[in-house]
C-alpha cells in the first residue's frame, strides 16, 4: 500500500504542490478538484480516507434526489481511524484485472440488468458488485455520497460519438477518472416470441443505439422511440407483451427479459466500440510503467490563434491528442469582444482535451504549466492506464 510520503514523492503530486496546474485561484464557477490538492491537504486526505468501502444500504436501483439522501441516512457509513471501511489510496497496479478485491467492489452504472453499461463494469473492475442507477447523474452522487465505490459511464461510441451529458457532469461533480474500458457493442433486434420482424412498426432503444443502427433500422422501415437504456427497451417490450413493437439491446437483455433476438449485429459497422470512464473519488498516482492517458478541461480568452496556441503545448512536446471535445460554458453561454468598437458577442467554450501522457511525466506537466500561462481555467480529471485490450 503506498503511504503518504511515497504520495508526496510522486512528481506528479509535486507539480500540483506548486500550484502550477492547480485551478483553486482561478475564479470559476466550478467546484475545485480534489486532483489540485496542495500537499498538505493531499495528506490529510490520504491518511483519512480509504478505497473499497462497501457501504451495504440493501438498495436495488439508485435513483436521485430524495432516494439517495434517504439511503445515505440509513446507510451503516463509518470512517473512524480504526473501522474496516478505513480507506486506502488508490493506485494503478489496483486497476489491473488480476487484482482480486476483498469485499465486492460496488460500482455504478446507469441503467437496468443487461444495458451495455453493466457489463462494462464488470470489465472494468471484475468480480464487482453492479449497481444500477436510473440516470448518469444519479451515479456520479452515489459515488460522492458514498453509496457505491466507483461508477463507469459512457463517453464516446466509434459511431455514435461523444455523450455531451457526460462531459457536462465530469465538470459539475468533483470525481476522478481512475480508468478507462472499452467495450464492443453488438446490437440485437429483439421482439417476444411469435413476433416477425414484418409484424414491428416500431423499435425502442437509448438515442446512442438508435444511432448506431441508423442505417439498418431505415431500411427496415421501423419508427424509432427514445428510452434511457436498452435493456429496458427490452424490458418494457416483454413486460407490455407488445407485439407491433421490437427493441435494439444486448443478447444478454433478451436472456434476461425472454425476449427473442430476430436479428444479430445490427450495428452499421462491425467495428462498434463504446468508451466508458471509471469514476472514483480519489484520483490514482500516476505511472510511466504502462501507457496512461490524460484528460483535461480548460477554458480561453477570446482571440484569432488561442486554440491554436493551446494545442500546440502538446505539439510541441510530441504529445499526441487522441480527443477533443467543446461544449458550451454554461454559466457563461455569451462573452462580449473586449474590443468596445465591436459590440459582437461570442459563444464561451469549454474544452475537453485527452492526450497520451502520464501526468508523472515531466513532459505532460511541463504542457500544462504552459498552458496554465494562457488559460482562463484548467481542470485536470484524471490520469489513467490506457485500455489496451482493444487495440
Ligand atoms: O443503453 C445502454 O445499454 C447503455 O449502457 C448506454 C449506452 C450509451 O449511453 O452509449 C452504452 C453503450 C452503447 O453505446 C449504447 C448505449
Amino acid at each position: 500500500m503506498a503511504t503518504a510520503t511515497s504520495i508526496i514523492r510522486s512528481p506528479a503530486i509535486l507539480l500540483f504542490d506548486k500550484g502550477t496546474v492547480s485551478d483553486q485561484n482561478t475564479p470559476s464557477p466550478f467546484q475545485a478538484p480534489k486532483f489540485s490538492l496542495n500537499r498538505r491537504r493531499f495528506t490529510a486526505l490520504s491518511s483519512s480516507l480509504h478505497d473499497g468501502n462497501n457501504i451495504n444500504d440493501g438498495s436495488n436501483k439508485i435513483t436521485k434526489a430524495v432516494g439517495l439522501e434517504k439511503l445515505f441516512e440509513d446507510s451503516p457509513f463509518d470512517v473512524s481511524k480504526d473501522s474496516p471501511l478505513h480507506p486506502r489510496p488508490l493506485t494503478s497496479t489496483q486497476l489491473s484485472n488480476t487484482i482480486s478485491y476483498g469485499p465486492r467492489l460496488r460500482v455504478a452504472y446507469q441503467g437496468v440488468r443487461g444495458a451495455y453499461s453493466e457489463a462494462a463494469a464488470e470489465k472494468a473492475y471484475p468480480n464487482c458488485e453492479p449497481v444500477p442507477c436510473d440516470q448518469f447523474d444519479a451515479a456520479f452522487e452515489a459515488v460522492e455520497k458514498w453509496l457505491v465505490d466507483r461508477a463507469v459511464l459512457p463517453i464516446e461510441n466509434s459511431l455514435g460519438g461523444s455523450i455531451h451529458r457526460n462531459y457536462d457532469l465530469l465538470l459539475r461533480h468533483s470525481l476522478h477518472i481512475v480508468g478507462e474500458v472499452k467495450l464492443a457493442v453488438r446490437h440485437c433486434l429483439l421482439a417476444n416470441h411469435g413476433v416477425r420482424i414484418e409484424d414491428l412498426t416500431r423499435v425502442l432503444s437509448h438515442p446512442q443505439a438508435l444511432a448506431q443502427c441508423e442505417y439498418t433500422l431505415t431500411k427496415i422501415g421501423l419508427s424509432r422511440e427514445a428510452i434511457d437504456d436498452t435493456a429496458l427497451a427490452a424490458k418494457h417490450v416483454a413486460f407490455e407483451k407488445l407485439k407491433d413493437t421490437g427493441a435494439v439491446a444486448s443478447s444478454t437483455a433478451a436472456k434476461i427479459y425472454g425476449l427473442n433476438i430476430l436479428a444479430e449485429d445490427i450495428q452499421d459497422d462491425c467495428d462498434n466500440v463504446t468508451r466508458f470512464l471509471m469514476l472514483a473519488r480519489e484520483p490514482i498516482i500516476p505511472g510511466v510503467e504502462k501507457p496512461f492517458k490524460t484528460s483535461i478541461v480548460f477554458s480561453l480568452e477570446e482571440g484569432p490563434g488561442v486554440l491554436f496556441k493551446a494545442l500546440a503545448v502538446f505539439a510541441l512536446r510530441q504529445i499526441n491528442l487522441t480527443k477533443i471535445e467543446s461544449r458550451p460554458l454554461r454559466n457563461q453561454p455569451l462573452r462580449a469582444s473586449d474590443d468596445s468598437n465591436n459590440a459582437s458577442k461570442y459563444f464561451d467554450y469549454l474544452f475537453y482535451v485527452d492526450f497520451e501522457a502520464s501526468m508523472a511525466e515531466e513532459r505532460a506537466q511541463n504542457a500544462l504549466t504552459h498552458l496554465k500561462e494562457f488559460a482562463t481555467f484548467l481542470r485536470v480529471l484524471g490520469s489513467y492506464p490506457v485500455d489496451t485490450t482493444m487495440l
